[in-house]
């Protein structure tokens, strides 16, 4: 199953490529040109289900199954298009033209057309409440005016699967209906050697007395136990072991030893593999499979599909972001006490990360961390909470790098903007200065004839800020926000803490359904029990809805900010599954630590294989003119087979910020004379992000062209030794400057090569000339010793400065 571009697919069957794209982004699918790659069959499937003849039977859809085994829908289609992250109809979605609309040229949708048949309201039963539908069944699908973009609403992407090519990066999951009736040792035989279509393996059932007892009651289906017809992919679970892979595959253990042998990889039978060294093991083997991420599993993030008549409003969630210093927090307040003015809530004295307004008699809820960096470190986690992004810009200061940031990052994951000019009470406020600056970067104002809402506002004197809450419900009724109430609840972590009386404080943001006291709760590898809820205001509340934050007391552990959460029948079912999710996270940041998400080595690989055509690029340099001068190169780069696009670029070190919205976005970060800064190296390690330094723009172009064509051999590779941090500068008159140094990361070794980096930004790159300790001239010095540093022909170190010590080493093509 192949995929093949949207352009040739249409081609091959003879449709129109255009319209092709424009159906498959009505079914919620992201691809934003006819260039885009999708699976044929699916492709074919949304056609045929969007082809005006009735009666076609649909199968068994997710809703009908039990909840355990909602799991997604098979990759090819079985399911038909309907299971697909779709809209159709005019439900839950914007206007092309709206306000707000950051996303100027959008196709306009064509109503109904995007939704299969059978899945359409009133195809299903009623009263089965929490039975999938596709998303766009909120509207009733009716399609009046019903104009579909290309972003998924935030009730599709509820509702529906990640399309295969969506930021986020996440895969497909087949449905297992069988897995459940099989039971717990049900996948056993066929997960042996020569087990067949059963692909994944199944330990024998290890012993229940070893498992705590009843944990088996519930009929789990297993998350690696996967039923697969014969012309199904073997699931191979991300983070297996040799062990494990040679069960999947049906191969005897010593030839996969061997195979990893001959491609220079030794590995021992209990060592966790990389997705890559999995992939090109199976291919080896000529064995079709699939890797299945605990992010795709979708007990975790299931498709749910309502029924129109059980969808009801729910507020906006909004997050405000912008330049340091333009006035967030003071806005948040500021917007916080206009409840308070309006005596509807007799006031917001409790933090839990977000907080409600009224305007209207209708609620606004606000994220109260403003800012990017949590905002795409959720979305990196797969979660889109945030359904309108204020962009404040403080009028008397303009736009400024952050701003900048924050438009790229609102863009990427496709939220529209509302822009809050700040600080107007300012002398030297100038409104229409930002307005124009805004327009430079595509958000033109409506009142110039543009698409995007601005509202000149005062956190100081709370001038306008009704009206900013105005124009929020403006845009948030054109996404046509809707969610069923009546179904166990399900959402997103938002924050939480270990507090020292209550243990445990989680605030959960619900997207659908209702959160009761008593409920079983999981969110990722931590359960709870709900054992009371307080609103944002502080008071104890029984039950919360969509769209409401709500404190929760019950939980087991502190789940991570962006963590799916849901409500599940029994205790001892929120706890297998928190276990069984803990398990497999942990597997996998061992497979990701040796694997990344996308690097330049295997771009070409993913494009031949029709796994992803486009590459994503945050470039970070010293100065605005290498900025310019690689956007130029970029542009001018062959887009034959992968097609490279810039998503965010800025002067100055790669941070936090960086590697997250390259983590949300399968990106590759390449720097320019700049460094990771404060724990971006870790965090980039740690989400998989490939950062790719260069000192001259020629080289990055000659990596990037390389790579887009296939040719890209990692031959020169550099190797980081360590790092020490400069203290204490000395003059000494026949040597120069000595920079007295404290080795904190590796070690420092003469004649190696060296880069001296100030604040992120790399101001020398050579070699270092002596090495001293105590007045010895000496080798190497250690982690945690101190020495004196003199690097060849340069003096001008400074305390603070950062020295990094590397060499670099030819070395064989790696496994990938
Ligand atoms: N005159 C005036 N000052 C404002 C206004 N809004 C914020 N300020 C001031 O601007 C400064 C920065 O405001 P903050 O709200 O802390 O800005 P921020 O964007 O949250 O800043 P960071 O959290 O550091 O990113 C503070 O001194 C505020 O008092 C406004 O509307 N008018």
């Amino acid at each position: 199953m192949a995929k093949k571009r949207i352009a040739d697919i249409a081609d091959t069957h003879g449709l129109n490529a255009k319209e092709l794209a424009k159906q498959l982004q009505e079914a919620g699918f992201s691809v934003p040109s006819p260039n885009s790659t999708i699976d044929e069959k699916l492709a074919l499937s949304v056609v045929k289900a969007n082809q005006p003849t009735n009666g076609a039977s649909h199968p068994q859809r997710i809703g009908d199954l039990p909840p355990e085994q909602r799991r997604q829908r098979p990759a090819d289609g079985r399911q038909g298009g309907g299971q697909q992250r779709q809209g159709g109809g005019g439900g839950g979605q914007r206007q092309g033209g709206g306000p707000g609309g950051a996303r100027g040229g959008r196709p306009q949708g064509q109503g109904p057309g995007g939704r299969p048949q059978g899945q359409g309201p009133g195809a299903r039963p009623q009263g089965a409440g929490a039975g999938p539908r596709p998303a766009g069944a909120s509207g009733g699908g009716a399609g009046a005016g019903g104009s579909r973009s290309a972003r998924p609403t935030r009730d599709d992407q509820r509702t529906g699967e990640r399309a295969p090519a969506q930021a986020g990066g996440r895969r497909r999951v087949v449905i297992d209906s069988q897995a459940a009736r099989r039971g717990p040792g049900g996948g056993g035989p066929g997960g042996g050697p020569g087990g067949g279509p059963q692909g994944p393996p199944r330990r024998p059932p290890r012993g229940r007395g070893r498992r705590r007892r009843g944990t088996y009651d519930d009929t789990i289906a297993p998350l690696d136990v996967q039923a697969q017809s014969a012309t199904d992919k073997v699931k191979v679970n991300s983070g297996s072991t040799v062990k494990d892979v040679a069960e999947y595959l049906g191969v005897p253990i010593p030839e996969i030893i061997k195979k990893l042998m001959t491609l220079g990889e030794m590995a021992t039978l209990t060592q966790t593999l990389a997705d890559e060294a999995i992939q090109v093991i199976a291919d080896e083997f000529d064995k079709e499979i699939e890797i299945v991420h605990a992010a795709d599993d979708v007990d975790i993030e299931p498709t749910y599909d309502d029924a129109a008549e059980d969808l009801v409003e729910r507020p906006p969630v909004v997050t405000i972001m912008g330049h340091v210093d333009h006035g967030k927090t003071s806005l948040l307040d500021a917007v916080r006490e206009t409840e308070v003015t309006a005596g509807e809530a007799g006031g917001i004295t409790q933090h839990i990360g977000a907080y409600q307004v009224h305007h209207n008699g209708k609620a606004i809820t606000f994220l109260d961390t403003p800012g990017h960096q949590a905002f795409t470190a959720m979305r990196a986690r797969g979660a889109k909470v945030t359904d309108i992004v204020v962009l404040v810009v403080a009028a008397d200061d303009g736009v400024k790098p952050q701003t900048e940031e924050a438009i790229d990052h609102a863009r990427a994951a496709d939220v529209p903007i509302v822009v809050a000019v700040n600080k107007i009470d300012k002398e030297g406020a100038d409104p229409t200065r930002v307005r124009t600056e805004l327009t430079q970067r595509d958000l033109q104002p409506a009142e110039w004839g543009g698409e995007i809402e601005y509202v000149d506002v005062s956190a100081k004197t709370k001038q306008n800020l009704e009206d900013l809450l105005e124009t929020i419900q403006v845009v948030a009724d054109l996404e046509e926000l809707k969610a069923n109430p009546n179904v166990e609840a399900s959402g997103h972590v938002i924050e939480s803490k270990l507090d020292p009386g209550r243990g445990p404080v989680v605030t959960l943001l619900i997207d659908r359904g209702t959160l009761k006291i008593g409920d079983a709760v999981v969110a990722g590898a931590d359960w709870g029990k709900v054992r009371a809820l307080v609103d944002y205001k502080g008071d104890r509340v029984k039950e919360a809805h969509p769209g409401d934050p709500v404190e929760v007391l019950g939980f087991d552990g502190v789940p991570e900010a962006g963590e799916f959460f849901h409500v599940v029948e029994s205790d001892k079912r929120a706890r297998v599954l928190a276990a069984e999710r803990a398990n497999r996270l942990k597997t996998e940041s061992i497979a990701r630590r040796s694997g990344r998400k996308v690097s330049l080595e295997d771009v070409f690989t993913r494009a031949k294989s029709g796994t992803s055509k486009e590459l994503n690029l945050v470039v970070k340099a010293d100065v605005a003119g290498s900025l310019e001068a690689i956007e130029d190169e970029i542009a001018k780069l062959p887009q034959t087979e992968v097609f490279a696009q810039v998503i965010h670029r800025g002067v100055g070190g790669i941070n936090e910020s960086d590697i997250m919205l390259a983590a949300a976005s399968d990106a590759v970060v390449l720097g320019f004379n700049v460094r990771p800064v404060g724990d971006a190296a870790a965090i980039a390690d740690r989400e998989g992000v490939e950062i790719r330094t260069y000192s001259v723009i020629y080289r990055a172009i000659e990596e990037l062209r390389a790579a887009m064509e296939g040719m890209l051999e990692p031959e020169e590779v550099e190797e980081s030794l360590g790092r020490a941090e400069v203290r204490q500068t000395f003059r000494a008159s026949r040597i120069g400057v000595i920079a007295g140094s404290y080795v904190t990361e590796g070690m420092i070794r003469r004649g190696a090569k060296c880069r001296l980096v100030r604040d992120g930004t790399v101001v020398y790159d050579g070699e270092i000339e002596s090495l001293r300790r105590f007045q010895e001239d000496v080798r190497e010095v250690q982690t945690g010793f101190e020495c004196g540093i003199v690097l060849r022909n340069f003096q001008d170190v400074k305390e603070g400065d950062v020295l990094e010590a590397y060499e670099t080493k030819r070395v064989e093509r790696e496994l990938t």
